[in-house]
């Protein structure tokens, strides 16, 4: 069986992967808050953990590898555009999981097993925060709960800082109802305009924190694999999950591995909806670029580095992959190349298994080119149809000219069978005294139009 080697954010090294279980391996990531369009940054964890999900499904078989990642459907971001929209919450989480779904799915990522919404494990969460208060992890105050930091010992491990740095560089919020200003809340209260749920604590909504450690553990248990997510969540959502989890189930581990991807950046800042340097996966989409194009941008660089979108990698990227499909179109896939697999199994080195796709295509050796670019999402019939459509802009100043001739020497037989033929390929051909329009439909037939270059 392939060796998988994974960097671990707990121990700061690369060390070989051993699921608790091989027959059922287990990976949690934290999905997106739902109330905007995903922008860019927000598709990297998507795809690198795409990667890793469907490398471990190569390895230990599909049936054997369970991916749940969520969806943070109560929020107070979510609260504000609600108020400032004058929309239903339910309305704008609705619409904005449906559009994260699409938006991923065009970048070719497989739909984890698992996709629990934050609102559907309420009373999950509640438990959860019974049990933290009975231990004396947790107190109420004030229709609140709050976490007792200094009540877990390892605080901070994840992140390598102590407990006392973390207030010093945090804007931890200081509140009259907390014990210690570290401690973070669990639970809180909502006013009748606000999300709320019945609780021993009075009406109320939980904090972003607990989700995940009470939809993580209902989904995956005590114990499991691998939690994945960008580094910023690794302080303080990734440490008060830890905290949390490991306080309400002493007997379990929580999550063994813990992988951060690195920031997407524009010009060298975290690209982010605060800063508002942002922009979405939908706009690249609607500007032509293919879903493909965008992954491949995003697997020429490794996961733990930060990396830019610019134009120039588009370009290239697009030019590669239609390079690649030509070169495997028809063409039956034979097995995954062992280079590939060995840099995708060496901490998920999807740029060093980008440049071993180069070598298989340079030397014309297709049916592993198609089997290792499937691993990675790539080349597959589902995300192909942007490749068959073509420039037709050649075809369209040939008509132009064609034009132009016609009517000086008042002959139009050239003209019309220039047209005739692009018809034949499916070709609409629109001309006004504005100028020449060609609009592929829909019986339009690439290889009949690369007979007429
Ligand atoms: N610029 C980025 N590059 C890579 N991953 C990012 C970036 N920004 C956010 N993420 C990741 O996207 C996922 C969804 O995060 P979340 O919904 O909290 O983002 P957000 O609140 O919309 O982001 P922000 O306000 O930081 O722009 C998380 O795993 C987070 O780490
Ligand atoms: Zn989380």
């Amino acid at each position: 069986m392939t060796e998988i080697k994974l960097h671990n954010t707990l121990t700061r090294r690369k060390e070989v992967f051993t699921p608790l279980d091989p027959e059922n391996v287990r990976m949690y990531v934290c999905g997106p808050t739902v109330y905007d369009r995903a922008h860019l940054g927000n598709a990297r964890p998507v795809v690198v953990f795409d990667v890793l999900y469907r490398l471990l499904r190569h390895v230990y078989g599909p049936e054997h590898v369970t991916y749940a990642r969520n969806f943070t459907d109560v929020d107070d971001k979510i609260n504000a555009r609600a108020a400032e929209s004058g929309r239903p919450i339910g309305d704008i989480t609705a619409e904005t999981t449906q559009w994260f779904l699409d938006d991923m799915s065009e970048l070719g990522a497989l739909e984890p097993n698992h996709m629990p919404r934050a609102t559907q494990y309420i009373p999950q969460m509640v438990a959860m925060i019974e049990g933290l208060i009975a231990d004396g992890h947790a107190y109420a105050a004030e229709g609140h709960v709050l976490f007792r930091v200094r009540s877990y010992k390892e605080y901070g491990r994840l992140s390598g800082r102590s407990v006392d740095d973390m207030i010093a560089g945090a804007r931890v919020e200081v509140a009259p109802y907390k014990e210690d200003p570290m401690d973070f809340v669990l639970w809180k209260p909502s006013s009748d305009d606000l999300p709320g749920w019945p609780s021993p604590w009075g009406r109320g909504r939980p904090g972003w924190h607990i989700e995940c450690s009470a939809m993580s553990y209902e989904l995956l248990g005590e114990s499991f694999d691998i939690h994945g997510g960008g580094n910023d969540l690794m302080f303080p959502h990734h440490e008060n999950e830890i905290a949390q989890s490991c306080c309400a189930h002493p007997s379990g581990g929580f999550a063994q591995v813990w992988m951060h991807n690195e920031m997407l950046q524009v010009e060298g800042k975290k690209m982010s909806k605060s800063l508002g340097n942002f922009f979405t996966v939908r706009d690249l989409l609607d500007k032509g670029i293919p879903g493909e194009v965008i992954r491949f941008v995003f697997l020429s660089t490794h996961y733990r580095k930060p990396m830019d979108w610019t134009a120039e990698k588009a370009r290239e990227a697009e030019a590669t992959l239609r390079k690649w499909r030509a070169l495997t179109e028809g063409v039956s896939a034979t097995d995954v190349a062992d280079p590939v697999l060995e840099a995708l199994a060496d901490d998920v080195n999807t740029a060093g298994a980008v440049a071993e796709l180069h070598r298989l295509a340079a030397a014309g050796a297709a049916g592993e080119l198609k089997a290792s670019a499937a691993l990675m999402g790539l080349l597959g019939e589902e995300l192909g149809d942007w490749a068959k459509a073509v420039d037709l802009s050649e075809f369209a100043q040939r008509i132009r000219n064609l034009r132009t001739h016609a009517i000086e020497t008042k002959d139009f037989s050239e003209l019309d069978a220039a047209k005739a033929a692009l018809q034949t390929a499916g070709v609409e051909v629109r001309m006004s005294k504005d100028g020449v329009e060609l609009v592929p439909g829909a019986g339009f037939d690439v290889s009949k139009l690369e007979t007429l270059k």
